[in-house]
């Protein structure tokens, strides 16, 4: 290929890989592949003499994409210009001296300190722009609230989480979907919320590693004199050595030693000039600063062998390359697998069954194929969804190429709709989490959601399948004997029929009598009859019962449970069919959606917008000028707080 034309695919495929990066928090490729890409790019660049404008190498050039809101930085948050090479981060100290520490992985923050107090802290976001977070800031588990300098203080530092924080979390989050991938992905997760309280339960720690600027106080031209400072006022300082060209060798040796024993994620190590008025008299270049560098770390990789790919389908319609190769140690611990992300990837390792690879644990723990040593190229695309059986197709993004079921039908995408049916509030499923079905519906063991009750055919499979012992089984079994004494309410709810949550499928389950089969004559008047619901509910739920196959999908359900009479409807005056609309932070519930739960178990309903018909906004902070709020004080609603709601319905033990 022409080097011009490299140069455009490069700078095309970077770009994307570092909007996902950046502003979802997602990575598309491994680091190690963006980093290999990246230096490829740089060499064709300093070859041609061509750098494009857009071209990563010299610019950030995203757009930082989420609800928080924004603002610009005094000064650009520059990346750090990198080496793997001990010897050149030598030759750059010169005879200075310089402060060598831990790059932390995670996410960088700017906070601001007026009055002795955190009066602003916004995340790095694309240099130029970041979020603002001063309220998740204030959860941080070390920062201080309050400090003893009065003048306005600027410090830069990192937000992370550790590697057994990541762990307890990730195993707690029930949806594959909503697992993180490594500790950097949570952090962000974690820190760029909109509920604080998440924020607070995620243990988030911040080490500080620039000092920008604090008004009046003389450092002496040093930046281990500001990061002692930092300490003083109560700062956690990112770990430091002092070094120069005579030491610096040991030091990066006693990193290396050291960094096997971190609880904390990092990717390498930070130098900086110590000499403050040095370090900026060298200025900058459009990415980076001079005065301070990257130190990477080479990967340890192991040789294995490429024994098969599993094509995993997901709820979006994509299907994944996932290598299967032979057992390898790697940083400890044995691994035989690792995504391989997409088709292009896949394609531009060259894979083949039998191949001799390279593989790595990027960031430590996610396992990835570094490179390919015998390229045969001889894994096919299937044509077929691995789940459904429905044909592929192949997508083409930006050069990314990504496998796709386009089956509607396909059980792959409605994983959501099996688990909903698991979920506390349907057939409460002990234990059925939607990672366990997600497994179930790739290895074809679901085709529809009354299957779940026949999953004993698979019992073999099942008590063989990795993380699934018999003990695991036995469990379900008893759950699923368990969840079978139900009521028609939570077989209605567990459904999925647009609209229709708890709250309606109770108010139409009463109106049918509690009868099964009513439920497939009820017709659009009878149900509009109903108050509280309105034509498009009443219709919606006709029509779904119409459709043949979710009506036998419905009735097969019904043939595999035992329905009871409805429990008793929470119902309050107050709430019944009232409509609230909710924005904002919640203080006395985990998160918006447990409040919902809350309103629509008491017959109330809960929208997204204010519109006449809303009953109540609930909102804690009176005078936010939220779009929802200014509607509301037009539209004459009210505007109610979290604690006013919970003495309106009566709960005040929550309080
Ligand atoms: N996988 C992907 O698709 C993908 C995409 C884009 C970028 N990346 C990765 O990100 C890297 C580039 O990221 P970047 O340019 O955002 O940041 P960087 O790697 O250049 O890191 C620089 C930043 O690290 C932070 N930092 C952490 N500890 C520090 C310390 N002790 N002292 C000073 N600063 C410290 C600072 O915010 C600094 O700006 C690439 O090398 C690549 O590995 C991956
Ligand atoms: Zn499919």
């Amino acid at each position: 290929m022409e080097k011009l034309d490299r140069i455009k695919e490069l700078v095309a495929l970077l770009n994307k890989a570092g909007k996902s990066y950046y502003s979802e928090g997602q990575e598309i490729m491994s680091n190690y592949e963006y980093d290999a890409l990246y230096d490829e790019l740089k060499k064709l660049e300093e070859e041609t003499g061509c750098v494009l404008s857009d071209s990563p190498t010299v610019n950030v050039g995203y757009e930082v994409l989420s609800e928080l809101p924004k603002e610009r930085h005094d000064s650009p948050m520059l990346s750090l210009d990198k080496t793997k090479d001990r010897e050149s981060l030598r030759s750059w100290l010169k005879d200075q001296k310089g402060l060598l520490s831990w790059k932390l992985d995670g996410l960088t923050i700017v906070l601001t300190y007026e009055n002795g107090e955190l009066v602003k802290a916004v995340t790095r976001g694309n240099g130029q722009i970041g979020e603002i977070i001063t309220n998740n800031a204030r959860m941080f588990k070390n920062i201080p609230v309050t400090i003893s300098y009065k003048g306005r203080l600027v410090l830069r530092g990192e937000a992370i989480i550790t590697y057994s924080d990541f762990n307890r979390i990730n195993e707690e989050i029930p949806e594959t979907d909503a697992k993180y991938k490594n500790p950097r992905n949570l952090c962000s997760g974690s820190v760029r919320q909109l509920n604080n309280k998440i924020t607070k339960e995620r243990n988030v720690n911040f080490f500080a590693f620039t000092l920008v600027s604090a008004d009046g106080v003389d450092f002496n031209n040093s930046r281990k004199c500001q990061f002692e400072w930092l300490k003083s006022q109560g700062f956690d300082v990112v770990e430091y050595k002092e070094v120069d060209k005579d030491n610096i060798l040991d030091a990066i040796d006693w990193f290396e030693h050291t960094i096997v024993n971190n609880d904390f994620p990092s990717d390498g190590l930070v130098i900086i000039y110590d000499d403050i008025a040095y370090g900026e008299s060298l200025g900058r270049t459009a990415k980076f600063p001079r005065n301070a560098m990257a130190f990477k770390w080479t990967d340890e990789t192991a040789e294995t062998t490429l024994k098969e790919i599993e094509w995993s389908a997901s709820r979006t319609g994509l299907i994944n390359p996932v290598a299967i190769f032979e057992p390898v140690e790697l940083e400890g611990t044995k691994v035989s697998r690792a995504s391989v992300h997409n088709i292009s990837i896949m394609e531009s390792l060259k894979l083949g069954i039998g191949d001799t690879i390279k593989v790595f644990k990027a960031n430590m723990i996610i396992p990835q194929i570094a490179e390919n040593i015998t390229q045969s190229g001889t894994v096919r695309i299937p044509e077929v969804c691995p789940v459904c059986g429905g044909k592929t197709r192949i997508s083409d993004v930006n050069d990314v190429k990504s496998l796709y079921c386009d089956n509607e039908q396909c059980q792959a995408k409605h994983i959501k709709s099996f688990a909903l049916l698991a979920s506390r509030d349907a057939l409460n499923i002990d234990g059925l989490s939607e990672a366990t079905l997600e497994k179930f519906i790739q290895k074809g063991f679901l085709k529809r959601r009354g299957d779940i009750f026949r999953i004993s055919r698979y019992k073999d499979e099942i008590t063989s399948m990795e993380g699934f012992g018999e003990k695991s089984y036995n469990n379900l079994i008893e759950a699923l004997e368990k969840a079978k004494d139900t009521d028609l309410v939570r077989v209605i709810y567990g459904l999925g029929i647009d609209n229709v949550g708890l709250s309606t499928a109770r108010l139409i389950v009463n109106k049918l009598n509690n009868d099964p089969e009513a439920v497939l004559k009820a017709t659009a008047d009878e149900l509009t009859d109903i108050d509280g619901i309105g034509e498009v509910i009443a219709e919606a739920f006709v029509e779904y019962f119409k459709n043949e196959d979710k009506k036998d999908e419905y009735l097969d359900i019904l043939s595999e449970v035992n329905i009871k009479e409805a429990e008793n409807v929470q119902t309050t005056e107050e709430l019944a069919g009232k409509t609230f609309v909710i924005t904002g932070n919640v203080n006395h519930f985990a998160n918006r959606n447990e409040l919902k739960a809350l309103i629509e178990s008491m017959g109330g309903k809960v929208t997204g917008s204010v519109t006449g018909n809303t009953s109540y906004l609930i909102n804690n902070d009176s005078t936010s000028q939220s779009t929802k709020n200014k509607k509301a004080a037009q539209l004459g609603v009210p505007v109610i707080t979290e604690e006013e709601f919970i003495k309106l319905a009566g709960k005040d033990e929550l309080l």
